[in-house]
C-alpha cells in the first residue's frame, strides 16, 4: 500500500476538487493522466465492458477510463446515475457517444428489469459510483441496482470503494482500486467480511498529503511503526528487574484462574521485570505451581496490595476477576490509589460501567480493552452499530472518557480520542478462549516498561496479532498459551 492513512470515502470528491482548484491544475489533463494509470487494472481479455458512473469525481474517473478504452476499440456500455454530472464527465460522454458507446441514463426502477440481461453479455463491470443515496426512494433504487449487479456474478472492478446502499447491500467487487488513501468503510465489519485486503490497491492520483491531512480519520499500523516504538527503549547491561517494570495484576477467580495465569505469563514473556498477581484467596497458592516467576497474593491481603499499588509501574485489573462486590471494591481501590497506567479489561469493564464516576477522577492513563460485546454493554450501542462505525465509536468513546481504547476484534481499533490506529495483524485462528487475557498481559508489560500508554497499546496489539499470524501459518487454530510462547521471538523480530 502507498498510504497507510484512512479517510472517509465521502471526502474524496471534495479533496480532488480542492486539489484541482488550489493548484490550478487543468482538470481534463488530471483525469486523463489518472485514467492512464487506472487502465492497467482493466484485464486485456475484457472486450465488452459495463461502466456505472455518477456525478461524483469518481464517476469522472470512470468516464475518463471509458474514454481511453473506447480509443482502444473496446465495446462499452455506460449506465449513468446522476441528475447532474461534472463538466469533464459531460465532455467525455459526448465523445464516447460520438464513438458509438452505448450510454443510458439510469433513473427509473423499471429499467432494472432489463439490466441483468444487458450486463450479462459483457466481460467486466466497472463500478465508478460514489454518491450515496440521500432519500428513501434513492436508497430503494440503489439497493435494487446493487442486487441486479451482484446477481450477474461478473468480474467487477470498484473505483475507490465498492458502492453500497447499506451494510448488507454492497457491490461484490472482485478488485478495488481506491484513491488517495484507504477508506473508512474498509474498517466496517461487514466490509471486512466481504473483502480481503489483497483485493485493494491504492492509487494516490499524485495528490500530496497536504491536500487531505485534515481529513485523516485513522491510520493502519505497520511493522516499521512498531519497530520505531520498541527502539525507544534500549536496555543496558547494568539494568535490574525494576528497570523492566513491575506489573501488578488483579485477576482470576474460582473457575477463571486460567485468565490470571495467562495475563501474568504474557506479561513476563513480554519482558516485564516483575509480575505481582493478586487473586482469589483459595487460589493464590496454586499460582507458583504453574508459574514460579509470578509473585502471588490473595486479593484480600489489602495491606500488601496497597504497597504494591504504589510500587507498580502498571496495573491490570479484570481478567477472570468475576463481577462481585469484592471485585468492585478492588477496582475502586485501584482508581483511588494508582500512580501509574491502569489497564481495565474483561470483568473490570463490566464493573466500571456501574461506577462511571470512577472515570471522572483519575489523573493517570487508563487503557480499556473491550471486545465488541463488552463495548456494546458499556456504551449501550447495538453490536451492529459498533461494527458499522468502528473508527467513529472508538474515537468518540476515548474522547468522552479520556481513556485509550482498544476495541478488539479483526483489525482492532486503538484510539486516544485524537489519533486513531487500525491494527493490521491477527486472524480468526486466534478466536479462542483466553486470547484477550494474553493481550491484556502484554499491554501490562509494555506500559510497565514505560512506553507511553498509547504507543504501548499499539505495540502490544500488533505484537499479539503478529504472534497469531506467525503461528497460523502452520495451524488452523491457535491457543492462548501458544501465543504467549511465541512472544519473545516475535518481539525480538520486531525490535
Ligand atoms: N481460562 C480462563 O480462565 C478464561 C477466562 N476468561 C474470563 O472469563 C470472563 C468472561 O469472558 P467474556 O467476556 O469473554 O464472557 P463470555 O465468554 O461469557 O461472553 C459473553 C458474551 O460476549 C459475547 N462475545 C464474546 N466475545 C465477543 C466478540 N468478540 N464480539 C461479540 N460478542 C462477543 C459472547 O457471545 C457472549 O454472549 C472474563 O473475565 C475473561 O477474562 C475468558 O477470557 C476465557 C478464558
Ligand atoms: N478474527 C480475529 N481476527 C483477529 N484477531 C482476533 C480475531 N478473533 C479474536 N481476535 C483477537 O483475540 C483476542 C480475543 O479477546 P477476547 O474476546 O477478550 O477473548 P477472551 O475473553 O477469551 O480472552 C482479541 O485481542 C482479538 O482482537
Amino acid at each position: 500500500m502507498i498510504s497507510m492513512y484512512i479517510i472517509d470515502e465521502q471526502n474524496v470528491s471534495g479533496i480532488i476538487e480542492n486539489y484541482l482548484t488550489t493548484t490550478k491544475t487543468d482538470s481534463t489533463s488530471f483525469y486523463l493522466k489518472a485514467a492512464e494509470h487506472l487502465i492497467s487494472y482493466i484485464p486485456e481479455s475484457a472486450q465488452r465492458i459495463t461502466f456505472f458512473i455518477d456525478g461524483s469525481q469518481i464517476g469522472t474517473l470512470g468516464a475518463a477510463v471509458a474514454y481511453l478504452l473506447s480509443r482502444a476499440n473496446k465495446d462499452l456500455i455506460l449506465f449513468v446515475r446522476a441528475s447532474s454530472l461534472t463538466e469533464e464527465t459531460e465532455a467525455f460522454l459526448q465523445i464516447l457517444e460520438e464513438q458509438k458507446a452505448h450510454i443510458y441514463l439510469l433513473n427509473n426502477v423499471n429499467q432494472l428489469q432489463d439490466l441483468h440481461a444487458v450486463i450479462a453479455e459483457t466481460h467486466l463491470i466497472v463500478d465508478a459510483l460514489a454518491t450515496l443515496p440521500k432519500t428513501q426512494d434513492e436508497f430503494l433504487f440503489v439497493k435494487q441496482l446493487i442486487q441486479v449487479i451482484n446477481r450477474v456474478q461478473l468480474e467487477t472492478l470498484a473505483f475507490d470503494f465498492p458502492f453500497y446502499a447499506n451494510d448488507e447491500t454492497i457491490i461484490t467487487a472482485t478488485n478495488i482500486v481506491t484513491f488517495i488513501a484507504a477508506k473508512k468503510c474498509f474498517t466496517n465489519t461487514h466490509f471486512l467480511t466481504a473483502f480481503g485486503q489483497d483485493e485493494i490497491s491504492i492509487e494516490s492520483l499524485d495528490i500530496p498529503e497536504l491536500y487531505y491531512q485534515d481529513k485523516i480519520e485513522a491510520q493502519y499500523i505497520d511493522q516499521d511503526d512498531i519497530s520505531d516504538i520498541l527502539k525507544q527503549k534500549q536496555w543496558s547491561i547494568t539494568d535490574h528487574k525494576y528497570k523492566f517494570g513491575h506489573a501488578l495484576i488483579i485477576a482470576g477467580n474460582v473457575g477463571t484462574i486460567g485468565a490470571a495465569l495467562l495475563a501474568g505469563e504474557a506479561a513476563l514473556k513480554s519482558g516485564c521485570g516483575l509480575v505481582s498477581l493478586y487473586t482469589h484467596p483459595e487460589l493464590a497458592n496454586l499460582v507458583p505451581l504453574r508459574n514460579p516467576e509470578i509473585m502471588s497474593h490473595a486479593y484480600t491481603d489489602i495491606n500488601n496490595l496497597q504497597v504494591d499499588i504504589k510500587r507498580a509501574s502498571s496495573i491490570l485489573i479484570g481478567p477472570g476477576l468475576g463481577i462481585t462486590n469484592q471485585s468492585l471494591a478492588l477496582l475502586e481501590l485501584i482508581f483511588a490509589q494508582a500512580t501509574c497506567p491502569i489497564i481495565v479489561d474483561a470483568d473490570a469493564l463490566t464493573l466500571i460501567h456501574k461506577q462511571p464516576q470512577l472515570l471522572t477522577t483519575f489523573s493517570y492513563p487508563v487503557i480499556f480493552t473491550p471486545h465488541a460485546h463488552e463495548f456494546a454493554r458499556f456504551t449501550g450501542l447495538e453490536i451492529d452499530e459498533i461494527s458499522s462505525h468502528r473508527i467513529d465509536v472508538a474515537r468518540e468513546f476515548a474522547k468522552k472518557y479520556n481513556v485509550i481504547l482498544a476495541l478488539k476484534g479483526y483489525q482492532t481499533i486503538i484510539s486516544d480520542g485524537i489519533t486513531t490506529y487500525v491494527n493490521t495483524t491477527g486472524n480468526a485462528a486466534m478466536a479462542s478462549a483466553g486470547m484477550g487475557d494474553v493481550l491484556a498481559g502484554i499491554i501490562a508489560a509494555m506500559t510497565a516498561k514505560q512506553y507511553a500508554s498509547l504507543e504501548a497499546t499499539i505495540a502490544s496489539v500488533y505484537l499479539h496479532g503478529a504472534c497469531g499470524d506467525w503461528l497460523s501459518i502452520e495451524k488452523d487454530r491457535v491457543l492462548a498459551t501458544e501465543v504467549i510462547n511465541e512472544i519473545p521471538d516475535r518481539l525480538q523480530f520486531l525490535y
